[in-house]
């Protein structure tokens, strides 16, 4: 020990590597530097912050896992699961919309989570997105062999105001809207016997009324009829419900498990999921409080 003390006073470079504080005192006094050179990414206070992630290469992922054509129920559900897991742990996420490989998160405006940092932000979403995707996996599809690990990627994108946020929100269920369509229609006609090329170039140059004159008349389907989930993609929110709970019992919401916050009978925020048209303002006016009543045009 005396000896070790010894070295410890006369050789300056081994005392560093017998003492972390004193390392510690080096590293800010001479490379602490280096930390300017990372950059400011908070987002702009006030706008709102969405976050959409999106399946990285699906294509080929849903047909290596036989997903069902067009839309494969299990893996909606397992996107939702996923998304709702991500609210669950950053609470400062006030609405979702889902559909086909992607989701996007709307963050309260007023949210202060990381700085705002835009970086910090993704990385988390898009990790624990991808992570509960993984880990509910075989919940969804007990019988189907995850073959390779999923992944998402994930943009940040800030929109000023409530009005265009709303567009932002129209443009991808009108998306869902349009890919459906056509998804269903090509799938009938390839189900009927043709090619793909076939269905394809039938389907080319039709507008959105010959396609569902198609369904109908061909096929005997009022697109309308079909599962709201398909056609309008999937709407995660919270609402304030009065729950009366066992103090273990776990939270469920829908087919969801929630988490377990609420202990004793008492309002608590819980996710709903839901299939709505989010481009009529119906939606908006029947849910005032996602957005804020101040707010809702602002
Ligand atoms: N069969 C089936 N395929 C689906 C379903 N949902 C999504 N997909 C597939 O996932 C793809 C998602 O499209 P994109 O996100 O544009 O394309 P991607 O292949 O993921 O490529 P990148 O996003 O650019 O990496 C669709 O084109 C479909 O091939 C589903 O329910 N069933
Ligand atoms: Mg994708
Ligand atoms: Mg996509």
């Amino acid at each position: 020990m005396l000896s070790l003390l010894r070295l410890y006073n006369t050789t300056p470079q081994l005392s560093y590597i017998l003492n972390p504080h004193k390392l510690q005192i080096m590293a800010k006094s001479r490379f602490e530097y280096v930390k300017k050179f990372e950059q400011d990414d908070r987002c702009l206070l006030g706008c709102w912050i969405v976050v959409r992630i999106d399946g990285r290469s699906f294509h080929k992922f849903t047909s290596e896992h036989l997903f069902a054509k067009p839309n494969d129920l299990s893996a909606l559900k397992l996107m939702d699961v996923a998304a709702c897991s991500v609210m669950e742990e950053f609470r400062d996420i006030i609405f979702a919309y889902g559909q086909s490989d992607e989701y996007s998160f709307i963050f309260d405006r007023k949210m202060s989570l990381f700085n705002r940092r835009s970086s910090k932000i993704l990385t988390n979403l898009v990790s624990l997105f991808t992570s509960s995707y993984t880990y509910n996996w075989r919940i969804h599809f007990p019988n189907t062999e995850l073959k390779y690990p999923p992944a998402f990627d994930g943009r940040v994108v800030l929109y000023p105001n409530t009005i265009v946020l709303k567009d932002y929100l129209s443009w991808r269920q009108a998306d869902c809207h349009i890919n459906n369509l056509y998804n269903t229609a090509f799938w009938e006609i390839v189900k009927s016997g043709k090619s793909h090329v076939e269905a394809a170039a039938r389907l080319k140059d039709t507008f959105s009324s010959g396609k569902n004159e198609i369904l109908f008349s061909e096929f005997g389907i009022n697109y309308n009829k079909i599962e709201p989930r398909y056609r309008k993609g999937s709407c995660l929110f919270w609402i304030d419900k009065m729950t009366e709970k066992s103090p273990e019992g776990p939270d469920t919401v829908g087919e969801f498990i929630t988490g377990g916050a609420c202990k004793k009978p008492r309002v608590c925020r819980e996710i709903t999921v839901s299939h709505e048209d989010i481009i009529s303002e119906v939606f908006w006016s029947n849910h005032p409080q996602i957005l804020g009543q101040d707010i809702v045009n602002s």
